[in-house]
């Protein structure tokens, strides 16, 4: 093992968010960290891989393989999404787990972090299918998962559905009702209103902070959205219920415009309806390329990793970028986005409503004690606003990107848990 510490974090053995490399590098130095430190940051606690058995509707039996990854659990029973996605690695997990112990801390819950997921293509199961390979994933990982454990919730390509299957199987195992396993649920088994739109709603609160911090107001403002699913659909729904122009929306088959602004409930009805976004009326087409460098005021990136790169960076017209989506911007984008002072607000504070509302869910369903969503609104909205007046304060002050302002409070936050624990 190299013995310097930048080498070390350099080194294929260091896990920690190969996402936001430099940012952790210059707060290793800023907070003086010691390797022991470094270390306990660097490592996932428990990284695991499960292959299993599902009968497809052909009556064939096809392999599948799942992964999980438990962080770090130095605050608590560790929380993150369920993604189901062809190009899936426990690597790349290990950042996006990281990402959420990150997340939790900023924010004051009581969680470590933790993600996960299955290998496949949903596009290409039917339901039945889907349902089989849920449950039979959870029946790998029952034993390592619980309320007091670790605590899934929905991703990239999962959803109520799942995590209903998730809760039925975990049930059928233990022999009793646990609503707590699991978070994301519909309202009828146990969800959390707000839940549905928690993550965007979130990040609308955090933006308008920004807007009213940088002097940014009037009807000009567009904004264009990445990804139509639940993070960037309901995104896209409350911008433009808010008098916002969403002039720019995107699926994974492609993308429209209109520099006046979409009609977007329309949009909605007519994705629902056809499935896609192609062909909407009134609007131009456009790749998801040509959407992270549109004219706008706001981009929110709300689908998958690295789309804002070494490629495009410099050709971002936005002032701010939302990163509704996990790790959008890459390192070196980040960097250079810094220096064209383009406001980056990102993903650990900006969709960090999603897991807000998981933890009120979490709450309500230990205590069986369900609440009105007025209740939920306030306490969203009052998490998320002393985030980011915890965050902003730094960033000026240090003349730093948002993220690390951010990390550097989080990783604060949870080397003190370590140390109260004596691992440190
Ligand atoms: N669901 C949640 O509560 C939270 C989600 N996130 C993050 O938000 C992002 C979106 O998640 P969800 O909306 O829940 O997923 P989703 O599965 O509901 O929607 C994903 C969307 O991304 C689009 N997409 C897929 N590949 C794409 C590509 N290559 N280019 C452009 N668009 C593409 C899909 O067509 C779909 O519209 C992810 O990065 C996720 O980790 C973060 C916090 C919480
Ligand atoms: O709601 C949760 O527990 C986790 C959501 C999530 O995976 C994320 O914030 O990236």
């Amino acid at each position: 093992m190299p013995n310097n510490k930048l080498e070390r974090i350099h080194s294929d053995s260091a896990s920690t968010c190969k996402l936001c490399q430099m940012e952790m590098d210059s707060i290793h130095e800023r907070l003086d960290m010691k390797m022991e430190e470094i270390d306990i940051l660097d490592t996932p606690r428990r990284s695991f891989s499960v292959h299993f058995p599902v009968r497809m509707d052909s009556g064939k039996t096809k392999m599948f393989i799942g992964h999980r990854v438990q962080y770090n659990d130095a605050r608590g029973p560790t929380k993150g999404g369920i993604r189901y996605h062809p190009e899936l690695t426990v690597e790349y997990l290990q950042n996006l787990a990281f990402l959420m112990a990150i997340k939790c801390a900023l924010v004051e819950i009581p969680f470590g972090g933790a993600k996960g997921g299955i290998v496949v293509n949903t596009k290409e199961l039917s339901r039945g299918e889907l349902e089989r390979v849920t449950r039979a994933y959870i029946r790998e990982m029952s034993d390592y998962i619980g309320p007091f454990k670790d605590i899934p919730a929905p991703d990239v390509y999962t959803d109520e559905q799942v995590m209903v299957w998730i809760m039925d199987e975990f049930e059928r195992i233990k022999g009793e009702h646990v609503p707590s396993i699991v978070t994301g649920k519909p309202l009828a088994l146990g969800g959390s209103k707000v839940r549905k739109y928690s993550t965007a709603l979130g990040g609308v609160y955090i933006l308008e902070a920004a807007l009213n911090e940088l002097g940014i107001t009037g009807s000009d403002i567009k904004i264009a959205v990445q990804g139509f699913g639940n993070v960037g659909k309901n995104a896209a729904r409350i911008l433009h219920e808010k008098g916002y122009k969403v002039c720019a929306v995107s699926d994974s088959t492609s993308g429209i415009l209109n520099e006046k602004g979409l009609d977007i409930p329309a949009v909605i009805e007519h994705k629902s309806r056809t499935g896609h976004l192609m062909d909407f009326p009134d609007a131009k087409e456009i790749t998801n390329k040509e959407l992270i460098t549109s004219d706008c005021t706001v981009l929110i990136p709300a689908a998958l990793s690295d789309q804002i790169d070494l490629e495009n960076a410099n050709n971002v017209k936005a002032q701010i970028i939302l990163e509704l989506a996990n790790a959008p911007t890459s390192s070196e984008a980040s960097q250079i986005l810094l220096g064209r002072s383009v406001l980056v607000i990102p993903d650990i504070l900006a969709n960090a409503g999603g897991v807000v509302v998981s933890y009120f869910e979490w709450i309500q369903n230990l205590n069986q004690d369900y609440w009105e969503e007025e209740k939920i609104l306030e306490k969203l909205r009052k998490k998320m606003m002393t985030a980011f007046e915890t965050v902003y304060p730094i960033y000026c002050e240090e003349k730093c990107s948002m993220r690390r302002a951010a990390l550097q409070l989080s990783i604060e936050r949870i080397l003190e848990a370590e140390r109260l624990r004596g691992n440190l």
